[in-house]
């Protein structure tokens, strides 16, 4: 059985963390845990959302890709992967689009990229707001490079990444499924 690593990138608010949560609890997906110098939103626990570092204790883990995000650092550990494929042959991990090429380069048809977008950017702010993001770090968040490059799909990923727009949840959910079922088949 080939493993996989089910790999979902995209802008901020496009439904990144949903989806890959919905690989793990319908498909039994283990989510690879990164690791962020970001503070924890209300409500994320250390070692479940992320493992929440500081800039010396993030040093101490080796990476197979890390990126600056809105003035923070994040990285997705070589043991987190490694600790995923122990317990299934299919994973799944949540990265920036910097991440997910390095991913597609590294893993080749290994990673299975799909790109989250949206009709509307604006939904996404709605999104961010309700989700209870603190509002300083949110308007940091837009205003970052970072943010505007995920919301269109970078060329590296063109006829790589699978696209799926996520107005609307459930039929979000049905072309996962789909995907899946053809992935996995
Ligand atoms: N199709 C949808 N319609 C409306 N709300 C959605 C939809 N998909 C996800 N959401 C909600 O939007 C919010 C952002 O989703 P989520 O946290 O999954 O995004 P994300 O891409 O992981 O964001 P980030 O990169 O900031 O962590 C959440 O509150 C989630 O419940
Ligand atoms: N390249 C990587 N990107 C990551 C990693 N962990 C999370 N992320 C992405 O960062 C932004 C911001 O995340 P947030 O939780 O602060 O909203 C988002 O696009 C995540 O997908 C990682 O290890 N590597």
């Amino acid at each position: 059985m080939k493993k996989r690593v089910f790999v979902i990138t995209g802008a901020t608010g496009t439904g990144k963390t949903t989806v890959s949560d919905y690989l793990r609890d319908y498909y039994h997906m283990p989510k690879v845990i990164t690791h962020t110098t970001r503070p924890p939103r209300k409500g994320e626990m250390n070692g479940v959302d992320y493992y929440f570092e500081d800039d010396t204790s993030f040093d101490k883990n080796h990476y197979l890709e890390q990126v600056a995000y809105s003035g923070y650092r994040y990285g997705s550990s070589h043991e987190g992967i490694d600790a995923g494929f122990e317990k299934n042959p299919y994973i799944t991990i949540v990265l920036d689009t910097k991440g997910a090429i390095t991913y597609a380069k590294e893993l080749g048809d290994e990673a299975v990229i799909i790109f989250l977008t949206v009709s509307q950017n604006e939904d996404l702010i709605d999104r961010m707001t309700k989700r209870g993001d603190d509002t300083v770090m949110l308007q940091e968040r837009l205003d970052s490079p970072e943010y505007r490059r995920d919301l269109t799909l970078p060329a590296e990923l063109k006829n790589v990444a699978h696209v799926i727009v996520n107005d609307d949840l459930d039929s979000t959910k049905k072309k996962i499924d789909t995907l899946v079922t053809e992935i996995l088949n």
